[in-house]
């Protein structure tokens, strides 16, 4: 015989009772089948009970709803010269259940004892109609009453078996006939219904299993067995082929629905096999549970699950510690006050025990654990006991997981650099589950991070938020629409675009944004405000490895950046501002990405692509030390400079050509006027760890004041036409010496400045031509010869290179 139990999705409609039917028409052997409610009824007779407490007789709509909907159910089940025992049947159950809630509303109470009455009725309805179905269909099956087998004490919501009596009842069954009963259902010794707690259907199904000591037990529901994470949580979910009794009984104690947890242990204590299986798509293996597992080797972490809903309650105090008897104090109370413990840790001073418990029990348990320790109270031995809410507990679980080193570490550190806060952490001395306990705003970030984690054949998502979609911007997101495909197939990572904003609009979407698709979706994209409207967004989404990448030249944005880094998001930027501002918020932001375990890189603010930056904080990093830097830090001047003929051409129209080609900032002017230049030394002084600020670089001015005062772009082009002759002079005086102009910047002895200066063709920084940056570092290492990095330092597409540079070194320090 097998016992074969089908859930509330599985028997929600008149056609899923059919999938049933054929399910159990394929069985060679006699069944015990189970039943739970049609799907959501036992959550309407609950909210019928309440809403009749409440003093408003829409609980008369809700039954309305529930009648017609079995009513329903059983005319499409059953032939219409079978319906009416069956029709009576539900219209006499139905009658009880209306005076029941009729009672309720009447007298204005509600206790357990009428609620669990109340919810009894979806099971009763559910096996009756399914079973005189199945005797029209042939099946020959006998309908029995769980309420005569199953017998449960104590909490009627949640009552606790009693063995012996249920032993004894259910063993004059014959197993070689086929029954069917309601699942979640049983009564007391006084003939009272009890439930076995939400979900309880399964656990009725193990115990008719175990006690007919049946060859198999199976559970059929919406799902292709126990998965390895929540699917509702995570999309890329799998089935679990097999686990092991303890496996799978830690799996559904935190969290996993698919398994109601006390049904393990009446089919374990005999060795009967589970096997969960999907309504829905039979063909499929399903998860096995048992004994007979093959050792096949398989990650050691088997499953994630997670339970929200939980509250926190510490006791606490100097007279816990060393003191024989206290936690059993802390057990005992909170059994006696019927309370579940979800969760436990306990410090090694035992000076402080935290319990968890699901928030349904956490008054009960702290007036229980108030009471019971208020002398220790008094005598301020003990702090006041109080619960605090919104947790998640996430556990990971698998038997072999003890074998594993570094696994707590894994754990710790992927949730770390998502930013996720960890309250409370428990580890079971089987080392078979380690749990979290996190926030619960966090629970699907987490869930989801973990499971990449741990089980790695699904691609890393990498969740990336873009502002700017000019020059540098558009040459970026042409990089990873050709490059991710790639990226997928060789690193196995997926570079999400979720969220893009310009200085006028913003799109934010989790599922995400086409990469070739980006200006599009940006232009029906909502109105932005503030900048700050994007920031929102992002921390709304509060997505794992989320990524923040600064493609434009906005103050507005680079203020942002403080609060996203807290946000444990990673920053990248080629916008020099933020580096350039204050060394005090320039070192904040850096120490802000450490303290959040995430990473704000810039190496694009100077020489674009190249590795200036880098190749700094390396040198530092390895023990040198920076005594010079010298360098020609402007694509865009040296462009402007290399191609300035006065005979050819005049310098406006040169400068022109630079902007147009993507050579220099928006406005022009803050190349010409050497700020950007001035900006780039000081960030390359400040990563040779000089805390240099902004008005300590002396600025040579290289252009005439009306030049220098122009209010914006067109009106410097102005004034540099009206001074063609101050540059046509500069240019002859070079060219009349065999020197070139150059703008250098040079920072030695703590102090930086920049200015045009002639070079003759002797020195290295003759040769650079275009758009080129050279960088010369003198160190102590480098006395003489200096380290050189020389190569295009400018340019939208150099530039965006750079940035994704920037984000493969992240994603590679941090997405393991
Ligand atoms: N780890 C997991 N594996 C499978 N299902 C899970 C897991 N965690 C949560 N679930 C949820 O459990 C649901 C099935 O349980 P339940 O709703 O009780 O089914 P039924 O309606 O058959 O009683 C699935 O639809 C799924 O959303
Ligand atoms: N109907 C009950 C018992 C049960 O087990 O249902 P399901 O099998 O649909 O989870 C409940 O909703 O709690």
């Amino acid at each position: 015989m097998l016992v074969i139990k089908f859930g509330g999705s599985s028997v929600a409609s008149s056609q899923n009772i059919k999938k049933v039917k054929v399910v159990l028409s394929q069985k060679k052997q006699p069944f015990f089948l189970v039943v739970s409610a049609f799907s959501g009824t036992t959550d309407l007779l609950q909210n019928a009970a309440k809403q009749a407490l409440g003093g408003t007789d829409s609980y008369l709509n809700t039954l309305d709803a529930l009648k017609n909907r079995h009513f329903l159910i059983a005319k499409e089940l059953i032939l219409l010269e079978n319906q009416a025992d069956t029709l009576i049947y539900i219209q006499k159950q139905f009658n009880q259940l209306t005076a029941l809630c009729e009672g309720v509303f009447a007298l204005g109470e509600l206790t357990d004892k009428t609620l669990a009455r109340i919810m009894s009725f979806g099971e009763l309805f559910s096996s009756f109609i399914i079973g005189h179905y199945l005797c029209q269909e042939a099946l020959n099956v006998e309908w029995i009453n769980s309420l005569d087998y199953i017998k449960a004490e104590g909490n009627y919501l949640e009552g606790e078996l009693n063995r012996t009596e249920t032993a004894s009842l259910i063993k004059d069954l014959d197993k070689t006939r086929n029954y069917i009963a309601p699942g979640f259902i049983a009564s007391n010794s006084k003939g009272e219904i009890v439930l076995l707690g939400r979900g309880g259907s399964d656990y009725s199904a193990a115990i008719f299993a175990g006690n007919l000591n049946v060859n198999g037990l199976e559970i059929w529901s919406d799902v292709d067995g126990m998965l390895d994470a929540n699917p509702k949580l995570v999309k890329s979910a799998r089935t679990i082929k097999e686990l092991s009794y303890k496996e799978a009984f830690e799996l559904s104690h935190f969290g996993a629905k698919v398994l109601y947890a006390p049904t393990i242990r009446p089919v374990m204590n005999k060795g009967i096999p589970i096997q969960l299986k999907n309504t829905f798509s039979p063909e499929k293996k399903g998860t096995y549970i048992g004994n007979k597992l093959k050792q096949e080797p398989q990650n050691s972490v088997k499953g994630i699950s997670s339970i929200a809903g939980l509250s926190l309650i510490t006791v606490a105090g100097i007279g816990l510690a060393g003191i024989k008897g206290m936690a059993k104090k802390v057990f005992a109370t909170l059994e006696r006050a019927s309370v579940n413990v979800v969760l436990i840790t306990q410090c090694c001073s035992e000076q402080n025990i935290c319990i968890g418990v699901v928030d349904k029990d956490k008054n009960q348990a702290v007036t229980a654990l108030n009471e019971a320790f208020d002398s220790e109270i008094r005598k301020l031995l003990v702090d006041k006991i109080i619960a605090k809410s919104n947790y998640s507990v996430i556990a990971l679980v698998g038997d072999n997981m003890k074998m594993k080193v570094g696994l707590s570490g894994q754990l710790f550190g992927a949730l770390g650099q998502n930013g996720i806060n960890i309250i409370a952490i428990a580890q079971g001395a089987s080392e078979r589950n380690i749990s979290v306990v996190i926030d619960t705003k966090d629970e699907k970030k987490a869930t989801n991070v973990l499971h990449e984690c741990f089980f790695n054949t699904v691609s890393k998502k990498v969740h990336l938020f873009v502002a700017g979609l000019g020059n540098v911007g558009k040459q970026f997101f042409k990089i990873i629409a050709e490059q991710k495909a790639t990226l997928l197939a060789e690193n196995n990572l997926d570079l999400r675009l979720v969220g893009i904003a310009n200085s006028k609009r913003m799109v934010l979407d989790e599922l995400g944004i086409d990469w070739d698709q980006g200006g599009v979706a940006l232009a029906q994209g909502t109105e932005v405000g503030h900048f700050s409207d994007f920031v929102e967004g992002m921390k709304k989404m509060n997505l794992r490895n989320s990524i923040f990448i600064d493609n434009t030249a906005s103050e507005e944005v680079s203020a942002s950046y403080l609060e996203i880094l807290k946000e444990s998001i990673s920053v990248i930027t080629c916008n020099k501002i933020a580096c350039s501002s204050s060394y005090e918020h320039y070192k904040g932001l850096k120490d802000t990405a450490k303290k959040f375990n995430c990473f704000f890189n810039y190496e694009t603010t100077v020489g674009a692509a190249l590795p200036v930056i880098k190749t700094i904080q390396d040198l530092r990093l390895s023990g040198d030390k920076i005594n010079r830097i010298q360098a020609v830090l402007s694509g865009s001047l040296n462009f402007i400079f290399n191609h300035y003929n006065s005979s050819k051409n005049t310098f406006v129209e040169i400068v022109k050509q630079a902007k147009e080609e993507g050579y220099t900032e928006p406005n022009p002017l803050i190349d010409l006027s050497g700020i950007d230049v001035m900006r780039k030394i000081l960030i390359l002084a400040r990563e040779a760890g000089y805390s240099l600020e902004m008005d300590e670089v002396v600025a040579n001015a290289f252009i005439p004041e009306n030049c220098l005062h122009a209010q914006n772009a067109t009106a410097l082009f102005e004034a540099i036409e009206q001074s063609e002759s101050h540059f046509k002079q500069l240019y002859e005086d070079a060219s009349s010496t065999d020197s070139k102009l150059k703008v250098i910047a040079t920072f030695e002895k703590g102090k930086a400045w920049v200015g045009l200066e002639k070079v003759q063709s002797s020195s290295p920084f003759f040769h650079l031509e275009g758009k080129d940056n050279i960088v010369s570092i003198q160190s102590r290492r480098y006395p003489t010869e200096p380290l050189v990095i020389k190569g295009a330092g400018a340019g939208a597409e150099l530039t965006a290179a750079g940035v994704f540079a920037d984000l493969m070194l992240i994603i590679n320090k941090s997405i393991n």
